[in-house]
């Protein structure tokens, strides 16, 4: 049985907890130490206040579900204790030389940084940016007002330009314009905009390139205990920690 040290006890912690089975969620650390004792008890995890008890605790991988500054603050310091990391805040990584420093950390201690799809689709083909020539990437993000906590009478754009700069400054709300710009292999181009008639938040990707081309729309519902975070992006998750001990790995 994988055992789980998870970072963050907020709505993405709660639904990876409500469906574990084949791992168990050992250890519990986030920045409210209410919230954390109440779910330690709830699903039967050691709670911690404390960082560095937390990573002492005897784990396998570190599930990190918590903030960009969390996932910056402590991946590097996960990675030297000797295990791996799931990075939920991928936004994180949009500091090349940080990314370039933890990927060389963990070449070095053979540990795995993991990147769930999270809240998109098609990441795993999208990785042929890798080797291939790419003519046109977009990604357009549709979000209502409330899941960006702004309010809104008509569709508005609130950011166009690269990735890199969009998720330094919507960190709650554009990590999967960072997953796409790491699959990819460049700094893609994300218009983000805000909409009182969508209801959904809304993934658009144009992708053009020598393959030929393809969009791809997701619609996602927005997680019961956080607007901001589509379900998908949970799911996502649970199903790759689901699938960690799987010796199939399917898609590219
Ligand atoms: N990759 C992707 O596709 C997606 C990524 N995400 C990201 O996943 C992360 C988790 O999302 P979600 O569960 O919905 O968020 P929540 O806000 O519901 O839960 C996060 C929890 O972590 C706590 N926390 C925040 N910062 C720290 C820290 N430095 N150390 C310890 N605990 C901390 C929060 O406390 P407090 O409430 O006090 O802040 C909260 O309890 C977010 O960063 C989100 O942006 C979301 C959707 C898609
Ligand atoms: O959940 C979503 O739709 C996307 C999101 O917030 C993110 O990328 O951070």
């Amino acid at each position: 049985m994988i055992t789980v040290g998870l970072l963050g006890c907020g709505n993405i912690g709660r639904v990876i907890a409500a469906g574990q089975e084949n791992f168990k969620i050992t250890a519990v650390y986030d920045v409210v130490p209410a919230r954390v004792e109440a779910f330690g008890k709830e699903f039967d995890a050691k709670p911690f206040s404390d960082f560095t008890a937390f990573l002492a605790e005897p784990t396998d991988i570190i599930v990190e579900a918590a903030s960009v500054l969390a996932a910056t603050e402590h991946a590097q310091e996960v990675l030297e204790a000797g295990k791996d990391i799931v990075i939920m805040s991928v936004g994180a990584l949009a500091d090349i030389e940080y990314r370039s420093r933890l990927i060389e950390t963990a070449r070095q201690l053979k540990r795995k940084i993991h990147i769930p799809s999270g809240a998109i689709m098609g990441l795993d083909n999208i990785s042929i940016g890798q080797i291939s020539r790419i003519d046109k990437f977009v990604l357009r993000t549709t979000k209502n007002p409330a899941s960006l906590a702004r309010e809104a009478t008509e569709r508005t754009q609130l950011f166009s330009g690269k990735a890199h700069d969009c998720v330094r400054q919507y960190p709650k709300n554009t990590n999967v314009a960072e997953s796409l710009s790491i699959a990819c292999g460049r700094d893609v181009d994300v218009e983000l905009w805000m909409d009182p008639d969508e209801d959904r938040n809304m993934h658009e990707i144009f992708f053009e390139g020598e393959f030929g081309e393809a969009y791809i729309r997701v619609r996602n519902l927005p997680s019961p205990d956080n607007p901001a975070t589509s379900y998908l992006a949970a799911l996502s998750i649970l199903t790759l920690l689901k699938n960690l001990d799987n010796p199939l790995v399917i898609g590219a």
